[in-house]
């Protein structure tokens, strides 16, 4: 059955289109975001929910959302999303980070312009047949200085076109480099600098713990007097009551908001000051962007839905459909290795170390990870898969260790899995042959060769004669097929494994007729998904 997505904001059809061009069955419902219940009730139908800012992907709303695969926000913040109550429900959240920046910087430097000039008011008192020459003077922007507070992707291109308006830039972000930053031809500050220096503020950074309320009352008193403020990121990075009474004052010369701490705002502390510019969140609303986001958008959630490619994900790492064609039989082959040492260990799991050797070494590991610990996972919880594992594990203390090496032996690659626990280490090492089957070549640091299967028998004895005629004359009488019986032993210890990949799963009988031969240590029936 084709999968189905729900368009629930004003996205361009560009992305209806692109669902149906890919097979992808899509309802558009452009204003069913804004109605939570209506939204609730037909959630749980779709495998995609694409979106803008308007429908909020909250915990509640997941919780009906039994087939969800994918959210894709058809722009960049994902503030509206639940990203924690998505990846413990295994849901992708992926945004299209590139779309619309370029829209949005042109936006704040718009509002710069407008501020500095108080065009909106002028313009109001103009078409009102008042022509007052003498109210409004402003300022030039050449030779300001502008602090821009988060310079990524939109904050970039802002201190690009404000030295271009030949203004001096100055940039606090802690996560920018030295090298960067001086190719940019901005100065790195610190806030407090930023805050005395600047001429104008304008921020770009996302809305996080760290940044929530980042011109305080406290830091807007640190301001230049006459400057400023433009804010085109998010509400609640500036404390909007502080920097009205600072507009009152006249402290704060001006200010450009198109975003606040309550959207819709229909009320809000701001309006109605002198020379305070507001846009309804239009920052990224330009027919380009619009195409932009909404075409990134339907593609990434197709080929995640289609060929399970993985891009720009904010809680998954991302795999390209290439990548995802290449790497398909090694994320099949880790999940087979997770699911393998995840069903043989009963006890509680204290560490997952993963080794990749050769050619599977250079690809992209997160990935293979998570498949790794979702094949693990997957024993105490069926529904657990590669965006919720990581959390999972994470929420059970399981230390995650990778170790990755090119010691060419008799694979061109191999990944071997080891889980700890307080009584032991459990291991299993795989590989994939070129015909693209993933194949289990080590169990316990004893060599075999084993083809997966669904259904699978693990044993292991004390190495003497009789031990493949019994298993083989137990299954056949009891009706149970064997596909393929691979052996392997130790070469010391006398100790021997046999893996037997049968038809169908062994039925109890089977299971108690091999313990009462007495000749078994272990008797495990394992289950592996090849679909
Ligand atoms: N108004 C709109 O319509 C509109 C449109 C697009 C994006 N946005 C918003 O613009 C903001 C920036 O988007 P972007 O694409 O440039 O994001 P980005 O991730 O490319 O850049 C954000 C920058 O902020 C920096 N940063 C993070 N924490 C910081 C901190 N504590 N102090 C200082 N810097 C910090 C990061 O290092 C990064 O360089 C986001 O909030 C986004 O949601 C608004
Ligand atoms: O984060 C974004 O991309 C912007 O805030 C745009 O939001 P919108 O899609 O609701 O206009």
């Amino acid at each position: 059955m084709a999968p189905r997505v729900l368009v629930s904001d004003k996205l361009s059809e560009t992305a209806v289109q692109i669902f149906r061009d890919r097979g992808i069955d899509v309802d558009f419902m452009p204003d069913l975001g804004k109605d939570k219940e209506k939204l609730a009730e037909v959630i749980g139908q779709y495998d995609g929910l694409a979106i803008r800012s308007a429908t909020k992907v909250t915990a509640a709303l997941l919780e009906k959302a039994d087939h969800l695969k994918v959210v894709g926000r058809a722009g960049i913040g994902t503030d509206n999303v639940d990203k924690d109550a998505a990846s413990k429900k295994g849901v992708i959240v992926m945004n299209t980070p590139f779309g619309n920046m370029i829209t949005t910087a042109e936006h704040a430097i718009a509002m710069m312009f407008a501020v500095a000039r108080q065009i909106p008011e002028a313009s109001a008192s103009t078409h009102a047949g008042k022509w007052e020459k003498s109210r409004f003077m402003g300022v030039e922007l050449t030779g300001k200085t502008l602090g821009v507070i988060g310079a990524g992707n939109i904050g970039g291109i802002v201190c690009d076109r404000a030295r271009g308006l030949k203004m001096k830039v100055v940039a606090y972000d802690p996560y920018l480099g030295a090298e960067k930053a001086e190719k940019m031809g901005v100065e790195k500050v610190e806030l407090e600098e930023l805050l005395t220096r600047s001429d104008f503020i304008t921020l770009h950074v996302p809305l996080t713990d760290q940044t929530r309320n980042i011109l305080s009352k406290e830091n807007l008193a640190k301001t230049k007097k006459g400057v400023r403020i433009v804010n085109c990121a998010r509400g609640g990075l500036v404390d909007e009551a502080a920097l009205a009474e600072l507009l009152k004052s006249g402290h704060v010369a001006g200010a450009g908001f198109d975003v606040f701490a309550e959207e819709p705002a229909t009320d809000n502390v701001l309006f109605n000051l002198p020379n305070v510019v507001c846009t309804p969140h239009l920052g990224a609303s330009t027919s380009e962007a619009q195409e932009n986001v909404a075409l990134q958008v339907a593609e990434q959630m197709s080929n995640y839905l289609i060929d399970g490619a993985v891009e720009n994900a904010l809680n998954m790492p991302s795999m390209t459909a290439e990548e995802a064609k290449v790497m398909g039989p090694w994320v099949k082959l880790a999940g087979h290795l997770g699911a393998f040492v995840g069903q043989m260990t009963d006890e509680p799991i204290k560490a997952i170390n993963i080794l990749y050797d050769g050619v599977v070494s250079d690809m992209n590991l997160a990935a293979l990870n998570c498949s790794v610990i979702a094949g693990i996972m997957k024993r105490a919880n069926p529904d657990v898969n590669l965006v919720s594992a990581p959390v999972v594990a994470k929420e059970r203390g399981i230390q995650i260790s990778t170790t990755n090496q090119d010691k060419s032996g008799a694979f061109d690659g191999y990944i071997k899995v080891t889980v700890v626990t307080d009584k032991r280490e459990r291991s299993v090492a795989g590989t994939v042959f070129s015909d693209g089957k993933p194949r289990f070549i080590q169990i316990k640091g004893i060599n075999i060769d084993a083809e997966v299967g669904a259904h699978m028998l693990y044993t292991t004895n004390e190495d003497v004669p009789g031990i493949i005629g019994t298993l083989g004359q137990t299954m056949g009488q009891n009706g149970v097929n064997i596909a393929n019986f691979t052996l392997g032993r130790a070469s010391a210890a006398g100790e021997a494994i046999a893996l037997l990949y049968l038809d169908e799963a062994p039925r109890k009988d089977a299971l108690s007729a091999l313990e009462q031969t007495g000749l078994f240590r272990q008797i495990k029936p394992l289950q592996f998904d090849i679909a």
